[in-house]
């Protein structure tokens, strides 16, 4: 198990036009987020502004890790906002103190948050329009938001109606699909990488996409792409025992295998703790 050292945190420089900068010590949503490291050793980092990344695979396999290593440096950034949504309430809940809205097993809440985000996001794209521009930055004055839903299928088969689980589907898909260029990122766990849980037309909408173990080839195929199994890049193939490893696609490339990142709750709770001191001083 690594420890927690804050410096581990790399920060890049900021070429991006119109972001805010942040104070000393601060991320930024802009810099690319440490996840852990490949086979080679070598560090592996996402860059989610602009982006939305889908997480799946088998309970227990290491998806609410690899959230939490994306929700912490969301956090330690003065330049986004945390809408957090937790079917089982316990493993985003220690960030909560540092969230906009934090959502637990409660999709008439869900909902209400998701609608919110979506008339922002109306609001958003409204603004570009008479800008002229495609993309929202810091100089629009609208905040990055970081969207973090760990488990999709609770809110989309298991609790509320049909109809409210119609509308969080609906929801989720408008704001992965338009999010992107107005700022709002989604980061989204499943454990069952099935295709009700999983259409590939929402599939399809993730640039990032990481697969830990799954059971079948076509649970794999579900996270990482059509046809990706057949080419031997399955995360059937990541050993059981093999907590935390799993297989990582950016948009265009091969799966690449890494090892995520370990935080404990001892960890967490210290970020949190930074992020509140953070954020009260931005
Ligand atoms: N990178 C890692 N290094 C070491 N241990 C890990 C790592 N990732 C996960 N684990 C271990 O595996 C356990 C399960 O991980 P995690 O809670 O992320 O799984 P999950 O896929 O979210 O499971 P579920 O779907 O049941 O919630 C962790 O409690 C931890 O003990």
């Amino acid at each position: 198990m690594s420890s927690f050292k804050p410096n581990r945190f790399k920060v890049f420089p900021r070429r991006e036009p119109g972001v805010t900068p942040v104070p000393k010590g601060a991320l930024s949503i802009y810099d690319p987020i440490y996840l852990g490291v490949d086979t080679r050793g070598k560090s592996v980092y996402v860059t989610l502004m602009y982006r939305n990344i889908l997480i799946g695979g088998e309970p227990g396999a290491g998806k609410s890790v690899a959230l939490g290593n994306i929700v912490s440096h969301a956090a330690l950034c003065t330049d986004v906002d945390l809408v957090l949504i937790d079917g089982k309430i316990v493993e985003l809940l220690p960030y909560a103190p540092v969230a906009e809205e934090f959502v637990g097993n409660d999709i008439t809440k869900a909902l209400r948050v998701l609608r919110k985000l979506q008339a922002d996001l109306n609001e958003r794209y409204l603004h570009l329009a008479r800008t002229g521009r495609k993309k929202i930055t810091a100089d629009d004055g609208y905040r990055a938001k970081l969207v973090a839903i760990d488990e999709l299928a609770y809110f989309t088969v298991t609790v509320g109606t049909k109809e409210q689980q119609e509308e969080f589907r609906t929801l989720v898909r408008d704001i992965v699909a338009r999010g992107r260029a107005a700022g709002i990122i989604v980061v989204a766990a499943t454990q069952r990488p099935s295709a009700d849980i999983v259409p590939t037309s929402l599939r399809d909408l993730f640039g990032y996409r990481l697969a830990f173990r799954c059971a079948t080839d076509s649970s794999s195929d579900i996270i990482l792409g059509t046809g990706w199994a057949s080419q031997g890049h399955t995360a059937v193939d990541i050993e059981p025992e093999a907590l935390g490893v799993g297989l990582l696609r950016a948009e265009g490339g091969f799966p690449r295998r890494l090892k995520t990142a370990y935080l404990n709750d001892r960890h967490v709770n210290q970020i949190v703790r930074r992020a509140a001191h953070l954020r009260r001083a931005a």
